[in-house]
């Protein structure tokens, strides 16, 4: 077996091969609208093929860009389209891929690899752990009244009552390029977040309201009329009104958009697809029963290529000193560091002094954008706490002050 990259020229043996993998046709309902391919970089991607020429496996990677706790852009690989033919399996062909990309990585200067798995049992023997989490939440729509505010404090600017602003309704072949630029400004204030590179907009290469799929787009603009938030969304069986992303600048819009959906006439239930964990949105209504969460799961996975690199990139809110002793068993490599953190800036060097924790790298990859906690790792035995209060310190060092979250299907 050979492992190879792939040029444009290996477009339609990529995808064949890939659809052999997945069981699917191009075209078919798993394409969405059946155009995700034109977002492909066939610079970045494998082509795993026997000694008689046959391809058998594909791997490929997105040039990203990933917001880091601390509103800091990072570039970030985007790992997709991994698949092994059907009679190839279990036979290491998607190790040796994995191992080929990793290294192909690296060698491009990366740090940070990204990817949505099909399965949660396939990734972490290569280094990812999961990082970020997403849920949908259901509202009846006769339950979808908002409580009223209960501080008794004057008005501050965060106060969703103190601003106005307005709410439209276009269809998204009228939207022009309101989308993508609401996306990307909130992409960079939200952690967790992944850039949706232009070509995805102008090719339809995604999913809605990326695709151009028949959608109604509830557009937000603030009192001087510049659009900051949108909900894209349909009509389904059961006068169900399902939004595929609520995309806000703040909370503040973020609740103007849910009670324009949720006071839509005709619709009996409103699904929120990917609504973070502990968002306030159930918080916001005034029967906290009425929200029905379902499908928390993961969604962004994260790989740490270089660690002193990614733990001094991200920022930093709590003071502190720790030292991580990092397993990395897939790469061969072994590393303990002091992380010193000041004035919300890392410092990170290579220590023999006694670790705080001990920890493989794709759990380092789970805690780094403050998605979950350290202590939840060591309760679970994956990370060693080598003292009483190491998980707690780890804990104040990594939270961040907003849950990281990733929308982006990839
Ligand atoms: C980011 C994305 O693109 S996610 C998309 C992932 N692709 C798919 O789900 C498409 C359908 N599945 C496939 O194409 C293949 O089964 C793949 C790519 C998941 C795995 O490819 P393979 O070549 O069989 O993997 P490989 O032989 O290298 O397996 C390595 C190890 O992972 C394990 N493993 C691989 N896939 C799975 C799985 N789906 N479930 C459980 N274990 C798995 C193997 O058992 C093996 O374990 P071992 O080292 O203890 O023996």
């Amino acid at each position: 077996m050979e492992i190879r990259g792939t040029t444009g020229e290996d477009l339609e043996v990529f995808i064949n091969t890939m659809h052999t993998a997945f069981g699917q046709f191009p075209g078919g309902a798993a394409d969405s609208d059946g155009v995700w391919w034109a977002a492909l970089e066939m610079d970045r991607n494998l082509l795993a093929v026997t000694a008689d020429g046959r391809p058998i496996g594909t791997a490929g990677s997105y040039s990203f860009e990933l917001t880091l706790p601390g509103d800091i852009v990072v570039p970030a690989a985007g790992v997709t389209a991994v698949g092994v033919v059907p009679s190839h399996r279990r036979q290491g062909v998607l190790s040796a891929m994995m191992r080929h990309q990793l290294a192909d990585l690296r060698t491009r200067g990366e740090f940070i690899s990204v990817l949505l798995a099909t399965e949660a049992v396939i990734y972490r023997r290569f280094g990812y752990g999961p990082a970020t989490y997403t849920s949908r939440l259901t509202v009846p729509r006769h339950q979808g009244a908002f409580a009223a505010r209960r501080a008794r404090a004057a008005a501050t600017s965060l106060d969703t009552g103190s601003r106005t602003g307005s709410v439209e309704v276009l269809r998204r072949v009228d939207c022009g390029e309101i989308l993508e630029q609401v996306y990307d400004r909130y992409r960079r204030a939200q952690p967790g977040a992944l850039s949706r590179p232009h070509r995805w907009w102008t090719s339809g290469a995604g999913q809605p309201p990326i695709a151009p799929a028949a959608r109604y787009i509830a557009v937000h603009r603030n009192a001087d009329g510049v659009p900051d938030g949108y909900a894209s969304y349909s009509m389904g069986e059961g006068n169900t009104l399902t939004v595929d992303e609520t995309i806000a600048a703040d909370d503040a819009v973020f609740m103007a958009l849910a009670q324009f959906v949720l006071g839509h006439d005709l619709v009996k239930k409103v699904l929120f697809k990917q609504v973070p964990l502990g968002h306030p949105l159930r918080w916001q209504l005034a029967d906290y029963r009425a929200g029905e969460v379902s499908d928390d799961t993961d969604w962004l996975w994260v790989r740490l290529l270089d660690v002193p690199r990614a733990l001094t990139a991200r920022g930093w809110s709590t003071d502190g000193e720790l030292v991580l002793d990092v397993d990395d068993q897939f790469l061969g490599e072994h590393n303990r560091y002091l992380l010193t953190i000041r004035e919300g800036k890392a410092d990170c060097v290579p220590t023999d002094s006694a670790p705080d924790l001990s920890l493989d790298v794709s759990d380092l990859g789970s805690i780094y954008l403050g998605g979950t906690t350290p202590s939840t790792l060591v309760r679970a035995g994956h990370i060693a706490a080598h003292h009483q209060g190491a998980a707690a310190l780890a804990d104040a060092l990594f939270r961040t002050e907003r849950v990281p979250h990733c929308l982006h299907w990839f």
